[in-house]
């Protein structure tokens, strides 16, 4: 049977990537959906600006929704301190089987939990499943339609505290009109917006930083 895009990206990281190297695993992929196949990763541009808003950070608890391969999981991953912990939610199980095994190439399994299922599922049982009080840091990368009610739950769960930042990729393509509208206008979340482009590409993207205000 024909080998699926994933499993394709996941052959290029074992091909190129060293195991327990994350920048050598980022590197592999941004290498393979320049010249190989495009694949709907964060990208190296995004990616840095990911980077600086994590590093700037130091979250202890970050949640990711939506890992895809895993690449911006081994991105933030590789951040993190030992003794942070960051929860990804997938909902497609094919996405989830390669992400697993991106993520371990790199080393990174042990600080990141990945949780198969659908967000408004998962949501309301991050408290007594996971143990955790509120995140410092999410990273909405799922599906575009999720992104206001899933953001809205997260408000209703209480896992969102006074300084949690939101980072939203995709806020112009394939694009976030509701969310956008919401955390701009809210007078819950002071946001700002970081021009940039679609992954691989010259079309224009961004990311939405909105920083909850309680
Ligand atoms: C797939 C695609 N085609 C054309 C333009 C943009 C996209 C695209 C890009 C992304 O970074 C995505 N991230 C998360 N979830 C998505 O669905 C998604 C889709
Ligand atoms: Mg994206």
């Amino acid at each position: 049977t024909r080998s699926t895009r994933p499993q394709r990206l996941l052959n290029a990281v074992r091909k190129h990537a060293t195991r327990g190297d994350p920048q050598s695993v980022i590197s592999a992929i941004d290498h393979f959906c320049r010249h190989s196949e495009w694949a709907m990763n964060i990208g190296d541009e995004k990616g840095s600006i990911l980077d600086s808003v994590v590093s700037e950070l130091n979250p202890e608890k970050v949640l990711e929704l939506g890992t895809y391969c895993g690449y911006s999981t081994v991105r933030i991953a590789r951040l993190l301190p030992p003794g942070a912990r960051l929860i990804t939610l997938e909902f497609n199980a094919d996405y989830a089987a390669i992400a697993r095994q991106v993520i371990a190439w790199a080393g990174l399994e042990d600080r990141v939990q990945l949780v198969e299922g659908a967000s408004e599922d998962w949501i309301p049982r991050m408290k007594e499943h996971f143990g955790i009080e509120t995140f410092d840091f999410v990273f909405l990368d799922h599906w575009k339609d999720r992104y206001l009610p899933d953001t809205k739950l997260m408000e209703d769960c209480g896992l969102l505290r006074k300084g949690t930042v939101l980072l939203a990729d995709n806020v112009i393509c394939p694009g976030v009109p509701d969310y956008l509208q919401y955390v701009r206008n809210s007078l819950s979340y002071k946001s700002c917006y970081f021009k940039s482009h679609l992954e691989y590409t010259k079309a224009e993207d961004g990311l939405e930083k909105s920083v909850f205000l309680g």
